[in-house]
């Protein structure tokens, strides 16, 4: 409830609007019944048309009140629970992009998904509920309990007699409730991680012949899920036939104990129907608020799946009044870094130092596995070095703000990741406002432009969603392009030639070269004709450095790079080097 109330703070205006004509409503709801038990008893009874006319009269007027209640109080609820529900999903999203691949592992992505989608909906059900009838239904309850016992104590006595059975029907339901609405999301998320995974890796299940087995874990999961949502579903529809049972049972009895009130002469006609009118209002108020109740549990399941992602604290973050520029010598490096995974025990980079400045070109080349990858996201702070520090321009990378950090970088990831939007956004990614004379440089450079040009539609061709119109070359040079656009400080290419042709490689390095003289150029590779013309080679074995020094250096003194360059080039080849 916390979590709802402190995002209903922001909508108090309306929020008084709601309150408003949650009275205005109850007013003529119970007005009604009042004018007419008076039109029966004083106009009907004495043969009074004035009398009647007149009523009518103010009943019209208060039935209009009431539709204008009505329209105000539905505009309200609709508009605050819709406008809390943006604004949870707004600070998921937020949140997210805070988070590094650490926190996106512990939710996984289907579940976030779930959260940030599903879970915020339950919540704007509920708050839609709790506006329109938490508030009117006390209130309601309230004016209509006095007005009946009012009305007749006897008849009122029969009423307060079902109310305990109805309190006790409906702490069962919500007790019963939460652990369904807990198994019910939980089995959701693994529904939605099943679907994403078969649908982005049809082609796989394909190749494998695995159709049958994965519908079969589909078909068990979704049968989970239906299972707990029947339970839900059941235990919800019991509750109102029951209620309305109890109901019948007590309009009986106070028909009952009426038609001896009315025979003793205590009771006027006129009273008992006003009196059916309040009873119904009361307990109509009751079964609303019964619905609340039992709403509350989804809704709470829902609210902490959602707070536990906002309460998550990222393992990176932005330190205040972050640095936004170092000395600018266009340097990096790495002074002595240990680095041990959040979730991990062994260090996959062990006491690595090096020093690179604008104009290099550093390669890192070692077996799979030796921490590469790992080791250049340590420098747009996807996960903080665990010993040792790195610098940029002699400045601390933790001591950055980190957007001013990242817009140095121009990152380009093992695996071309392509957003839908035309190739033109795709490139612009990199810079928002690049002019199309930079667009197109970038794309030569990244020796893309020959095939954008052959696209029919060329730069303004969409890419399809998960990029299924291009090639995984074209991809990587689109990746390629994006980066370079943004004129980077220090460009890292995380085995991004590898997707290329040796002639393209070649071509790309050569046209680099010309436009990275400013820059840093850090190059991870598993092929040594991409990085033999570097300035600096590392060589990562098991993520300790054991090698560092030129092609030639280590073609020499480094017996590993020797035998990698060996399983690429026959031995003539590397001799005329
Ligand atoms: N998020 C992670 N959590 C825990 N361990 C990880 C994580 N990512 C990678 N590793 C481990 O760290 C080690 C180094 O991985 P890394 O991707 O840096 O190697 P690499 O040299 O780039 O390999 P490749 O050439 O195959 O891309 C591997 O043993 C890998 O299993």
């Amino acid at each position: 409830m916390r979590f709802i109330w402190h995002y209903l703070k922001k909508y108090k205006k309306l929020g008084i609007i709601n309150v408003i004509s949650v009275f205005g409503f109850a007013l003529v709801e119970l007005g009604i019944p009042t004018i007419v038990a008076l039109m029966i008893d004083n106009g009907v009874m004495n043969n009074d048309a004035g009398y009647i006319y007149k009523m009518g009269a103010v009943m019209i007027t208060i039935s209009i009140i009431g539709v204008c209640g009505t329209i105000l109080l539905g505009y309200c609820c609709a508009k605050i629970s819709t406008c809390i529900t943006r604004d949870i999903r707004n600070d998921i999203f937020e949140k997210v992009q805070s988070f590094t691949a650490y926190e996106f592992n512990r939710f996984g992505v289907s579940s976030m998904i779930t959260r940030t989608a599903n879970d915020a909906y339950q919540i704007q059900i509920f708050v839609n509920v709790l506006l329109r009838t938490a508030l009117m239904t006390p209130v309601m309850f309230v004016a209509s309990a006095f007005m009946t016992a009012k009305a007749s104590i006897p008849l009122s006595m029969v009423i307060l007699a079902t109310i305990p059975i109805i309190i006790l029907g409906v702490v069962y339901v919500a007790k019963k409730s939460k652990p369904l609405s807990t198994n019910q999301q939980n089995s959701l998320d693994s529904l939605n991680r099943i679907s994403r995974e078969n649908i982005s890796g049809i082609r796989v299940i394909r190749a494998f012949h695995n159709d049958a087995h994965e519908q079969d874990r589909f078909e068990a999961t979704n049968e989970q899920f239906t299972g707990y949502s029947k339970k839900l579903f059941k235990l919800m529809s019991l509750t109102s036939p029951i209620f309305f049972l109890l109901m019948n049972l007590a309009v009986l009895a106070i028909f009952w104990v009426a038609a001896i009130l009315i025979e003793q002469g205590s009771l006027p006609v006129g009273q008992l129907v006003a009196f059916m009118d309040y009873l119904f209002h009361a307990m109509f108020s009751v079964m609303l608020f019964c619905t609340v109740f039992m709403q509350y549990p989804r809704a709470e399941v829902s609210a902490k799946r959602i707070e536990e992602v906002l309460n998550t604290k990222p393992l990176v973050e932005n330190p205040k009044n972050g640095v936004k520029e170092g000395n600018h010598e266009g340097t990096l490096e790495f002074d002595h870094v240990t680095f041990v995974y959040p979730d991990g025990e062994e260090a996959i980079l062990k006491d690595i130092s090096f020093r690179a400045k604008k104009g290099e070109t550093i390669a890192f080349i070692g077996s799979t596995g030796s921490g590469k990858s790992t080791l250049v996201n340590l420098i747009p702070r996807f996960y903080d070095v665990s010993e040792g520090h790195i610098y940029i321009d002699g400045v601390d990378l933790r001591d950055y703000d980190l957007q001013a950090l990242r817009s140095k970088l121009g990152i380009i990831p093992q695996k071309a990741v392509l957003f839908s939007g035309t190739i033109e956004d795709n490139i612009r990614f990199g810079k928002e406002h690049a002019s199309e004379e930079e667009i197109v440089e970038a794309a030569k450079i990244a020796q893309g432009y020959d095939f954008i040009m052959d696209k029919e539609q060329q730069f303004k061709e969409e890419i399809t969603e998960g990029a299924t119109n291009v090639s995984g070359g074209q991809k990587q040079r689109l990746s390629i392009a994006r980066a370079l656009v943004r004129k980077a400080e220090i460009y890292i290419f995380d085995d991004s030639f590898s997707a290329l042709d040796f002639k393209t490689d070649a071509n790309l390095r050569k046209a680099l070269k010309r436009v990275t003289k400013d820059s840093i150029v850090m190059v991870v590779a598993q092929r040594i004709a991409s990085i033999m013309d570097a300035d600096q080679i590392i060589v990562l074995n098991e993520g300790k450095m054991i090698g560092h020094g030129t092609h030639k250096e280590l073609l020499k003194n480094c017996q590993i790079y020797r035998e990698i360059a060996l399983s690429q080039f026959r031995e003539e080849e590397l001799a005329n080097e």
